[in-house]
């Protein structure tokens, strides 16, 4: 239902957003993941026409993204935009007429939207009075007011606590099962893992890497995943890399990646001789992969940097010869 190709976005000299390009399915959940700056953000705001892209391309449904589209298009932005005296009706009721609501339209849509967010009982509570997660839930109401396609939800759960996050996960995927198509950022990996239907990595706005996590898994050539905890971590290295496991560090964590899923006692004999304090089997995980991804980017990526970082050094001595 929605595709981006070929944007670009610079601020002044600085490229935020290098012939970014993807896909959006109807009805599935995509993950727009990468570290802070990368570009996430910027894509939102020009998908919501708060911003003007420099080239390329939107399509909506197959047409070209203009104000016309606009209205099929919901954002919820990271800080909540609520009234805090106003009680959720009356917020509801101020960006339905802002929508060109009727006030039939409005007197079904506004209970309809906050029943879809659990917010049934809440008509007349000030927005104030809600919990964090609570006023998150009352945002999505107002995003729903004028009956979008699309969702944008930038860091939905950000702030939130367990219980809170774990019934907006709930909600999202009960407006996915109505129909629903949605885009999320998130920084939380696993937030990433167990709603989206399929991911896009970027960094300095160019996308690295997209697909289904198990798509994605095929980057990792690991079957499982050990971390070990030993004093002895240069040994463990060395006899991990004579048998051929890669290992990577995780934080903190220091990993290795088996090629095949082993027993455990075999684990053990592998690194013989060499004292472990403990070791942790682990699935492979979006985190894996993610930290892969970053780490190891394609090479058509690799040489798009590379020229990158040559061009505005040739730039930067072009001025300065200047
Ligand atoms: N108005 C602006 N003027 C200049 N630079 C900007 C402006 N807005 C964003 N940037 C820069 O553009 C880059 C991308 O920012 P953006 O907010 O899109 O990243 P993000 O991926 O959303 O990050 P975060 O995860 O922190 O929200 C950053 O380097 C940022 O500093």
């Amino acid at each position: 239902m929605l595709q981006i190709r070929n944007l670009c976005k610079s601020y002044g000299p600085n490229p935020v957003l290098q012939n970014l390009n993807l896909s959006i399915a109807a009805g599935e959940i995509y993950g727009l993941l990468g570290s802070n700056g990368a570009g996430k953000t910027t894509t939102i705001n020009i998908l919501c026409h708060l911003l003007q892209t420099d080239s390329g391309s939107i399509t909506l449904y197959d047409q070209p993204h203009s104000e016309a589209t606009q209205s099929l298009i919901a954002l919820v932005p990271q800080e909540n935009l609520l009234y805090g005296s106003l009680t959720c009706e009356e917020n509801l009721s101020f960006f339905a007429r802002l929508y060109g609501l009727s006030k039939r339209q409005r007197q079904e849509r506004i209970p309809a939207c906050l029943k879809a967010v659990g917010l049934a009982n809440r008509l007349k509570s000030p927005a104030e009075t809600l919990s964090g997660g609570m006023q998150r839930r009352l945002s999505m109401a107002i995003a729903l007011v004028h009956h979008p396609k699309l969702l944008i939800l930038d860091e939905p759960t950000a702030g939130l606590d367990i219980d809170a996050r774990t019934a907006m996960w709930r909600l999202i995927r009960q407006l996915q099962a109505q129909g629903m198509t949605i885009l999320l950022t998130t920084h939380l990996l696993d937030e990433a893992e167990r709603l989206c239907d399929r991911l896009g990595i970027l960094k300095h706005g160019r996308l690295l890497a997209e697909g289904s996590l198990p798509q994605l898994r095929q980057r990792i050539a690991a079957q499982e995943i050990i971390v070990i905890k030993t004093a002895e971590e240069e040994s463990a290295i060395a006899r991990a890399q004579t048998l051929g496991f890669p290992h990577r560090r995780y934080g903190e964590d220091l990993a290795f990646w088996l090629p095949e899923v082993m027993e455990l006692k075999d684990i053990i004999g592998c690194f013989a001789g060499i004292l472990l304090t403990s070791i942790a089997r682990e699935p492979v995980r979006l985190e894996h992969i993610y930290h892969e991804i970053l780490r190891n980017p394609p090479v058509a990526e690799r040489q798009a940097d590379h020229l990158c970082t040559n061009s505005s050094t040739l730039s930067q001595l072009g001025r300065g010869l200047g």
